[in-house]
């Protein structure tokens, strides 16, 4: 069974002339969460990947892939886990790692047997998954509800009041390359990353979750002067490449976790668009 897809990078020239279509095909990432299985977007945007899994019935473990020509996942890999689900435990090479609703765990390179599980099958975990290559193998690190750092951003006024809370991000965990929050838009707004911004030194994927039924999020991406923009439901992801602004409007308040990887480290390198260049 071939459980993964590769996703191959587009150029800004390419995507100029996409049609609704094919920016789905391209950057879209739909039912994200799997029961029982883990099922990869494989990118070749640094080599990022994208999963999720729900264990409910078994207990899922993390296998490799062809696309990684690898022995064992975490061969030359790191991986990042936040569970948005009811408790779930990890195992990590015979340790149990125990992770409630909105907790997370960095795994370093080098880690071979990793298997997720859910502790009640009726509230199961819902484990989402980013990783990235690794030349160093860092420690393992669960990152708790007193360990997130939590910033406040936007306004009421503005339509951008949320909740950005950092986990994997390298003041909380030592890592190669993967950085992963989450951000929750208050009620009453609806924009998350606005003012927009890029940063040419990393890709990012963006995967929305809690967009209440019925209710959408409007994602927006493309180079700051020509922007295109991706219609999403609950539990979709999308990739947002170097040279893509991402932001969002949902028709209601909703989360998202943001993973990314690239050149650096530095959660505050980005480059803001001004709202009012935008095209
Ligand atoms: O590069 C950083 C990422 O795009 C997100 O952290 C931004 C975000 O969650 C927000 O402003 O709402
Ligand atoms: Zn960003």
């Amino acid at each position: 069974m071939k459980n993964y897809k590769t996703v191959y990078a587009s150029s800004p020239e390419a995507v100029k002339k996409y049609d609704t279509q094919n920016l789905r095909d391209e950057f879209l990432i739909q039912d994200v969460m799997k029961k029982d299985e883990l099922n990869w977007v494989y990118t070749h945007y640094d080599r990022f990947m994208v999963a999720g899994v729900v264990p409910i019935e078994k207990v899922v473990k993390l296998e490799t892939i062809d696309a990684l020509k690898s022995n064992f996942f975490l061969e030359r890999r790191e991986l990042g886990i936040i569970n948005i689900g009811g408790s779930g435990i990890v195992k990590v090479d015979g340790k149990d790692y125990q992770l409630d609703n909105k907790e997370a765990l960095y795994l370093g390179q080098g880690n071979k047997d990793v298997t997720f599980k859910s502790i009640s099958s009726k509230s199961p975990a819902q484990f989402y998954l980013n990783s990235t290559p690794a030349h160093k193998a860092f420690p393992n690190k669960k990152i708790g509800k007193e360990d997130v750092e939590v910033i406040g951003l936007g306004s009421p006024e503005t339509a951008n009041a949320r909740t950005l809370r950092k986990y994997i991000v390298n003041s909380i965990v030592d890592v190669c390359q993967l950085q992963m929050g989450m951000t929750s838009i208050k009620i009453g707004s609806s924009w998350n990353t606005m003012p927009a911004h890029v940063h040419d030194r990393r890709m990012e994927v963006y995967f929305y979750f809690e967009v209440p039924e019925g209710q959408a999020v409007c994602h927006f991406m493309g180079q700051p002067n020509e922007t295109r923009h991706i219609w999403m439901g609950n539990n979709e992801a999308v990739i947002s490449p170097p040279w893509s602004i991402h932001a969002g409007s949902g028709t209601s308040n909703y989360s998202f976790i943001w993973g990314m990887a690239g050149e650096n480290l530095d959660y505050s390198d980005m480059d803001v668009c001004k709202i009012n260049e935008l095209r």
